[in-house]
């Protein structure tokens, strides 16, 4: 049986081997490291660290094929194969300082492999480390060989956090750099035949040593180039008025530079990015390539400045001063679906807003305080360190406070910031953030990814008068819609009061109310749902509130329930929902599609029990609610589409429904406009000031 062994059980060691163990049953692996606790955790039900469907994989393996131990010299001894992916971080001090790697903790490593090894091995570097390191490496290993002999391979890791386990089941590329030598192409396919168990062939990429172990720092680069990139757009975008999600749009569906990694934001982060390119600055400068090394700084350069202008632009917004107000800070991990908070621009984020005596209160779901306060007392680059081997817990910045609650973290705020991409902020119930904060009420979003009804320039604000008694209902029906990226907010005007006739048909004992109003509303609410739109749940609440406060609801929850029983509309939504799961999942499998089929799947299953919710609180279903139970039907064969669609498909599909977002949006507006508005609208909601007190008024933002 090959035995591996891999050295560092961190962010990659442990889901990389992980994922091994899970794909090559026959391949025993063991995972070591010198934290004690690390090990204690894998070995746990509370793995050291969050990433989507690591737990499951760790599950079937550990301790079948699989192991964490802290015994490193047995498991080196014994094996076969050794991946050493131990930290590689940026030098603190002497030559190179604030730039090199630091191969410390990779040099002891080697030294401690030379030391414990009896058998010939094959080393793997999957560290990031600078070009030519398996040349130092080699000297290390061979200097005291004993006859042994060592083949050393680079086989750098290319997952993303957040995504680990989808991208090591289905890489872009496995890369595979060995010496050009009989012995060394051997060591290259014997690591090639462990890949090859998943991975196909022709994703397997072999080369030289370093043009492997360069490959890596240019990915990088290249990958972060793209961000500093569009973060430069922003900046002249807001000078302006273009808009740098239309310009990303249009500039990615150049298939010469596609759609990925165009997202504008308040930095990139990471453990990684930063560290790689000053490395590879660093690389350059010693080759005597000043010119190619400036070149590569100014994509840092481009994400520090990004990170100030985003306190600059706080800090302005709010009258110059941020002093002594409460500012809530929603996500600190520096992305998405990671509890990881190396590099991450929250943590420059809050200390400018610290610096101009802000009072910070911070909420992310996957970051203890524990965390946030260490980050925020460390120096830089000593976060990527070994944790045992980290400063000891500083004491803890006092105008700083973290809560698990988003509401009480945003309760009494003059700010709300946005600093990740956290699925769950696009959920929140933004008119409450909004009434429990201080006024003016400021949100800014660091990600580019939310659309809230702030008064920002991007706002399409419209104050809109009904002519209709039922216009302004209807127009509740759809606040908090989601078109895409974009919400539509509806609140009514303060003191709004209902006319007389919205009350006619309950005073004349008639509770069907099917005037012009009430049959548009069908139509745009059941064309949205088709159109896969997701109807915010709570905004149906709002509505039903609404229609509560205008006592409008009288005979609705009997009605609710005789006509749940009639046409089996719980039913149905339980069955579509099934269905929808299930199916996505297994395309999801099949073509490792989870990015896009997940995001297909949270919409299919929003738009299905947002239908739910609005079928128990919406009271046109009291109305002989025939459109809504079509409405549901399209919103099933919908999500039935996007289940049988394959790859190639779900991504067209993809990216028809953004194209049919960007040409129905004005339409939409526009259509709806024109029913509802005094005056028909040609491309853009109106733009006009509240001017009569009795009248029926909305903002539309
Ligand atoms: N995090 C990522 O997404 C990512 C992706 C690709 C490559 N990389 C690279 O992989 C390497 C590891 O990154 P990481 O994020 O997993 O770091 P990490 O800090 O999560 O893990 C490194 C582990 O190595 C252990 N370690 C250090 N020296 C050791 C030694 N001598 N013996 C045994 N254990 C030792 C540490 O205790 C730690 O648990 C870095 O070079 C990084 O640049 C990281
Ligand atoms: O359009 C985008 C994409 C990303 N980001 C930010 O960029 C940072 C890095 O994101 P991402 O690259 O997705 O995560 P990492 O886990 O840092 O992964 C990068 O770094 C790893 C470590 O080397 C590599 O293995 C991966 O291939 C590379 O994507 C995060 O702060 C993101 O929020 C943006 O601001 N805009």
């Amino acid at each position: 049986m090959v035995k591996i062994c891999c050295i560092g059980a961190g962010y990659v060691g442990g889901p990389t081997m992980a994922v091994i163990a899970l794909k090559c049953p026959s391949i025993e692996v063991a995972v070591v490291d010198i934290s004690v606790t690390r090990i204690a955790a894998w070995n746990s039900d509370q793995l050291p660290i969050y990433e989507p469907g690591l737990e499951d994989v760790v599950k079937q393996c550990r301790g079948r094929n699989l192991f964490f131990s802290t015994d490193v010299e047995k498991h080196v001894c014994e094996a076969d194969i050794i991946f050493v992916s131990v930290n590689t971080p940026t030098k603190t001090r002497g030559l190179g300082a604030g730039k090199a790697a630091d191969l410390t903790y990779w040099e002891s490593a080697a030294r401690m492999i030379a030391d414990v090894s009896k058998s010939d091995k094959i080393v793997v570097e999957k560290s990031t480390v600078p070009v030519k390191t398996a040349e130092a490496i080699e000297k290390i290993l061979t200097h005291n060989s004993k006859g042994i002999s060592y083949q050393i391979l680079s086989n750098p890791e290319f997952l993303a956090e957040g995504t680990a386990i989808q991208d090591l089941f289905n890489p872009d590329r496995v890369l595979i750099g060995g010496r050009e030598t009989p012995e060394g192409q051997k060591a290259v396919q014997a690591l090639k035949e462990v890949y090859a168990n998943w991975v196909p062939e022709d994703r397997i990429i072999t080369t030289n040593l370093w043009s492997a172990e360069l490959s890596k720092l240019a990915a990088n680069a290249f990958l972060a180039q793209r961000i500093s990139s569009v973060n430069a757009i922003s900046a002249l975008c807001e000078a302006t008025g273009a808009n740098v999600a239309e310009v990303a749009y249009a500039v990615g569906k150049d298939s010469r530079i596609g759609p990925k990694f165009l997202n504008a934001s308040v930095g990139f982060g990471g453990s990684c990015f930063q560290k790689d390119i000053l490395n590879l600055v660093y690389i350059c400068e010693c080759n005597g390539l000043p010119e190619v090394a400036n070149y590569w700084k100014q994509v840092i350069k481009i994400n520090d400045y990004q990170k100030s202008r985003f306190v600059n632009r706080v800090v302005s917004s709010m009258f110059n001063t941020v002093a002594g107000k409460k500012i809530a800070v929603l996500g600190f991990a520096f992305k998405k679906d990671t509890g990881d908070t190396r590099e991450t621009p929250a943590v420059d984020v809050c200390k400018g807003l610290l610096g101009d005596k802000a009072k910070i209160s911070i909420y992310d779901p996957q970051v203890t305080e524990d965390q946030i306060q260490r980050d925020l007392a460390m120096n830089k680059f000593d976060w990527d360190h070994p944790i045992h081997l980290q400063p000891m817990s500083p004491t803890a910045v006092k105008e700083v406070t973290v809560t698990w609650d988003v509401y009480e973290a945003a309760t009494g705020a003059h700010a709300v910031c946005i600093l990740t991409e956290w699925d769950e902020f696009k959920r929140l119930d933004y008119s409450k953030i909004f009434e429990n904060m201080q006024k003016p009420a400021f949100i800014f979003d660091g990600r580019n990814g939310l659309s809230f009804c702030s008064e920002s320039e991007d706002t399409q604000l419209a104050y809109v008068t009904f002519r209709d008694s039922q216009g302004a209902e209807t127009a509740m029906l759809l606040t908090g819609a989601t078109i895409v990226d974009r919400s539509v907010n509806i609140t009514p005007a303060e003191n709004y009061k209902l006319p007389p006739e919205a009350y006619r048909h309950i005073l004349d004992g008639n509770s069907s109310p099917t005037n012009e109003a009430v049959k548009k509303a069908e139509d745009v609410v059941s064309g949205m749902l088709a159109k896969g739109f997701v109807l915010s749940k709570d905004a149906l609440q709002r509505a039903k509130a609404f229609d509560e406060q205008h006592q409008l609801l009288s005979t609705a929850s009997a009605t609710v329930v005789s006509l749940d029983q009639r046409i089996g509309l719980s039913e149905k939504l339980s069955t579509g929902m099934a269905m929808v799961s299930g199916k996505v999942r297994e395309v999801d499998e099949r073509y490792q599609v989870s990015e896009i089929t997940r995001s297909a799947l949270a919409s299919a299953e929003q738009t299905a029990t947002n239908a739910g919710s609005a079928i128990m609180s919406n009271r046109y279903v009291s109305t002989g609610a025939s459109w809504l139970s079509s409405a549901l039907g399209k919103v099933m064969k919908a999500a039935e589409d996007v289940s049988i669609l394959t790859k190639e498909k779900v991504e067209k599909a993809e990216e028809e429904r953004k194209q049919l977002f960007w040409d129905e949006r004005r339409g939409m507006v526009s259509e709806y406009a024109k029913v509802h508005l005094d005056e028909p609208l040609s491309n853009e909601p109106p733009t006009v000031p509240v001017y009569s007190m009795d009248e029926q008024k909305l903002r539309i933002a």
